[in-house]
C-alpha cells in the first residue's frame, strides 16, 4: 500500500455489556484497507464481522483502539459530527436493501444526498470532474447500474436484484470514500447475487471505489481482492483471492483457516497490514442486536 489507507483499524477491541456480563466481540484487531481495494470479511456467525463493520462505519465506538476513515480519527468526532461524517463519506448497502417503500427509486437514490446536506443543483460535486445537477447525477449512476428505466418505480415494483442496484446507486450518490456492504447478496438468488458481485467488482475496477463486503459466501468473497477471516473476535487469516481459481478452492482454504486454532497457512501476498492473532472464545449470546438491516439508517421511516 503506497499511500495512507482509506480505512485503518488499529488495536481495536469491542465489548458489549449484556446484563452483568461482558461479551467480547472484537479483541485487538488491526486492519488497513487501501484506497480502491475490494475486501471481503468472512467468519462464522458471531465471529465479529458486523461489529468490525459497524466500527468502521462509525455506527458504534470501540472500547479501545482507533478507527480512521479518510484520514479522520472517528474518536475525534462528536456523535453529531460522526453522523454527518458517515452520511457524507460512507456508503452503506444492506442485505435487506432498506429502501423507503413510499419513495421512487430516484428519490431513494437522492435521499442520502439531502441527508448529508449536499445539493448538486446549487453546489457541484467537487469530486466529479463532469459537473451535473442532482437529476443528471442520478441518471449517470443509474445508467452505469442499468436501472435507468426503473427510476420512477417504487421498491415494491422492482425485483430483488433491481432493488439492490437502487441501494447501490443510493450508496454512490454522495461519492463516499468507502462503501460497506453487509451480506449484499443474502436476499438474492444465486445468479442475481453474482451480477451484484460483478457490479461491485466493476465499480472497484472502473471507478476506483473502495468496497468492503461482509459475507459468509465464498462465491461472493472470490470477487474481492483480499479476504479477511475473523474467528472469535480476532483476525486469524488474510489472503489474496488471486491464489484461488474457484470459490470451492477459496472455501477450502477458508475452512482450513477456521478449523485450526491460529488460522490457516501463512497467507501469501499479504502486505503486512494485517495483524493475525490466536483465538479467544466470545460466543454469540445476545438477541437484542440484529446485524442485518438494523442500523441507524439516516432515512425516514416509510409512511
Ligand atoms: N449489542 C450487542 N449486545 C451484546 N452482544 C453483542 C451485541 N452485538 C454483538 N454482540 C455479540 O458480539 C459477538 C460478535 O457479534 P457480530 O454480530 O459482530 O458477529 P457476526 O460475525 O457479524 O455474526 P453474524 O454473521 O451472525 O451476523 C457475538 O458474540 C454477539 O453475540
Amino acid at each position: 500500500m503506497n499511500e495512507s489507507p482509506i480505512a485503518s483499524v488499529q488495536n481495536v477491541s469491542k465489548t458489549y455489556q449484556q446484563g452483568s456480563r461482558d461479551v467480547s466481540a472484537l479483541q485487538d484487531v488491526s486492519l488497513d484497507i487501501g484506497q480502491g481495494s475490494f475486501v471481503a470479511i468472512m467468519g462464522a456467525s458471531g465471529s465479529g464481522k458486523s461489529t468490525l463493520m459497524h466500527l468502521m462505519c462509525g455506527l458504534t465506538r470501540p472500547n479501545a483502539g482507533t478507527v480512521t476513515i479518510a484520514d479522520q480519527n472517528l474518536a475525534d468526532l462528536s456523535d453529531r459530527d460522526l453522523t454527518l461524517f458517515r452520511r457524507a463519506k460512507i456508503g452503506l448497502v444492506f442485505q435487506a436493501f432498506n429502501l423507503v417503500p413510499s419513495l421512487t427509486a430516484q428519490d431513494n437514490i437522492l435521499f442520502p444526498l439531502f441527508a448529508a446536506g449536499l445539493d448538486f443543483n446549487t453546489t457541484p460535486d467537487p469530486l466529479d470532474p463532469d459537473p451535473c445537477n442532482n437529476d443528471q447525477k442520478v441518471a449517470k449512476i443509474a445508467e452505469r447500474l442499468s436501472i435507468t428505466d426503473r427510476l420512477s418505480h417504487r421498491p415494491d415494483s422492482l425485483s430483488g436484484g433491481e432493488q439492490q442496484r437502487v441501494a447501490i446507486a443510493r450508496s454512490l450518490i454522495t461519492n463516499p470514500a468507502i462503501i460497506f456492504a453487509d451480506e449484499p447478496t443474502g436476499s438474492l438468488d444465486s445468479d442475481t447475487g453474482q451480477s451484484i458481485c460483478q457490479l461491485l467488482r466493476e465499480l472497484c475496477d472502473q471507478q476506483g471505489r473502495t468496497i468492503v463486503v461482509v459475507t459468509h459466501e465464498p462465491n461472493v468473497a472470490i470477487w474481492a481482492d483480499d479476504v479477511v477471516v475473523l474467528k472469535d473476535g480476532r483476525i486469524i487469516d488474510q489472503f489474496p483471492t488471486n491464489s484461488f481459481e474457484t470459490p470451492q478452492a477459496l472455501a477450502a482454504h477458508y475452512q482450513a483457516a477456521t478449523n485450526t486454532q491460529h488460522g490457516g497457512s501463512p497467507p501469501s501476498g499479504t502486505n503486512g497490514q494485517i495483524n493475525r492473532d490466536g483465538q479467544k472464545n466470545a460466543g454469540r449470546n445476545d438477541d437484542t442486536f440484529t446485524s442485518k438491516g438494523s442500523y441507524e439508517l439516516d432515512q425516514p421511516t416509510a409512511s
